[in-house]
């Protein structure tokens, strides 16, 4: 049997804490840091009162900017020195978020109740988080409170954190079990500029996640609109989402910035997580159903149609980001091993002949014989993330043809590990290149248009 595995992603507190930095520094180290920095901002002033004005200003500039300079090198080595935990932390909180959206939206639209305790537990740890740091800065809190210890004991790191990253992202991260965990343990504040950093960097990509997902953030904010504190005002007064009822996978973060719906040549492109069987567009039986000839089930083996599904949990931890000269690509937004199956390649089922999709037709081939084609899969108009993955000459997946449950399909797998915020890429095969759709950009050493 063919060696398949769905995607086995790893439980958030479980990677987190095995990476988690011992604790170096007490919350006594940061106040000694801004003694020391106070010592040396009373220091610039005296030299100021003593020395000729303009060659002062000149020297301050220089200092300032050795200063910033030394500050970025000094951020720069934290990050490098943090960064694979920091890397598991971010997979952990995307995670997090994600299962909760998962569990609310089970909760409100498929009536799942039993899930409902699940999401009220996320939804007070989180509250709580957000709790500690609002009283933070409406009064002095006694950190080490008995009441909140479980949640929340180092609040250096966590208010540094909320001046820089704001109140919305605070919110955001507070429904991570990972993040609280941080806030909890973690007492290196070096650590805590460098997770700040990168979540600056990615500041973007999570608001989108938890918007298009409708991560309710506004529920934690909103009661403390009272407290008079600015910037949650401010953070609340940013317009609800138009996001809440577009497909995540039909936004794409572009280049600059802003957010584009899918489309190609002026066609709205919608996303369908099933392949779409249309007898008026394919003559003869649906060949997505599994028939004997297709072999035993990849999933549990059985040589009989089975109800076994691939579950598309991990077309939930990607995002559709504009890339340089190739258009719209995927990130990923977790971290896969190799052999694992990402998701199906979805579309309209289309004769082999058709030649309305000269982009995102895939062919659907046969299991035992990879030279005959049963049909064509067009995801020009529908389909899912999977139509969106560029190609590249030295790629990290690649597509394989599945027999599961009642169905045979495309399926795209990772052909080596695939790291966090990495583009994930696949090879569409030497015929795409020589067509009408240009040259290849991956930038690979050994890619196919090179020379071209
Ligand atoms: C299946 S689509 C992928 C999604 C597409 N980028 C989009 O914006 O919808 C294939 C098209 O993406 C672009 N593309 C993907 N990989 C590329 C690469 N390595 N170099 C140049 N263009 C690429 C090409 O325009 C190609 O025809």
């Amino acid at each position: 049997m063919a060696r398949t595995r769905q995607v086995q992603l790893r439980s958030s507190k479980v990677s987190y804490l095995a990476t988690k930095t011992k604790a170096t520094k007490t919350s006594d180290a940061t106040k000694m840091t801004t003694a020391v920095k106070t010592a040396k901002a009373t220091k610039t002033d005296k030299v100021a009162k003593t020395t000729n004005p303009s060659k002062t200003v000149k020297k301050l500039r220089v200092t300032e900017s050795a200063k910033h300079r030394q500050d970025e090198l000094r951020k720069s080595r934290q990050a490098a020195h943090y960064a694979a935990s920091i890397s598991d932390l971010l997979a952990a909180i995307y995670y997090d978020i994600n299962r909760v959206c998962i569990t609310y939206r089970a909760v409100r639209r498929l009536k799942r109740t039993e899930f409902l305790p699940f999401y009220k537990w996320q939804f007070e740890q989180a509250d709580k988080v957000v709790r500690i740091v609002a009283n933070l800065n409406v009064e002095e809190v006694d950190p080490c409170n008995k009441k909140d210890t479980d949640v929340v004991c180092r609040l250096d790191g966590i208010d540094l954190f909320t001046q820089e990253l704001g109140w919305k992202m605070l919110a955001i991260c507070a429904f991570s079990d990972g993040f609280r965990i941080m806030c909890r343990d973690q007492q290196d504040i070096g650590f805590w500029e460098a997770f700040i950093d990168a979540c600056e960097k990615n500041a973007l990509s999570l608001g989108i996640f938890a918007r298009s997902r409708n991560l309710d953030w506004r529920g934690l904010l909103s009661p403390h609109l009272k407290s008079g504190i600015v910037r949650i005002k401010n953070a609340l007064a940013e317009p609800p989402s138009k996001l809440t009822d577009m497909h995540p996978h039909q936004i794409v973060r572009q280049l600059d910035g802003t957010l584009a719906k899918t489309h190609h040549d002026k066609t709205r492109q919608i996303n369908t997580e099933n392949c779409i069987f249309d007898p008026e567009k394919f003559t003869g039986e649906d060949p997505t159903i599994r028939t004997a000839e297709h072999g035993s089930c990849d999933l549990c083996g059985s040589d009989d149609p089975c109800d076994c599904l691939l579950d598309g949990l991990a077309g939930t931890l990607v995002e559709l980001v504009e890339y340089p000269d190739k258009g719209v690509g995927i990130r990923s937004l977790t971290k896969f091993k190799k052999g694992d199956i990402l998701g199906e390649y979805t579309g309209e089922i289309r004769p082999e002949n058709y030649l309305g999709d000269p982009v995102y037709s895939l062919n659907l081939i046969h299991k035992n014989d990879q030279h005959k084609s049963l049909a064509l899969i067009s995801a020009v108009r529908y389909g899912n993330w999977t139509r969106f993955i560029s190609h590249s000459c030295n790629s990290s997946t690649k597509f394989e043809c599945r027999t599961i449950g009642k169905r045979i399909m495309m399926t795209v797998e990772a052909a080596r590990d695939i790291g966090m915020f990495e583009e994930i890429t696949i090879d569409y095969g030497l015929s795409y290149w020589t067509g009408i759709r240009g040259n290849c950009r991956c930038g690979e050493s050994d890619c196919i248009s090179k020379e071209a």
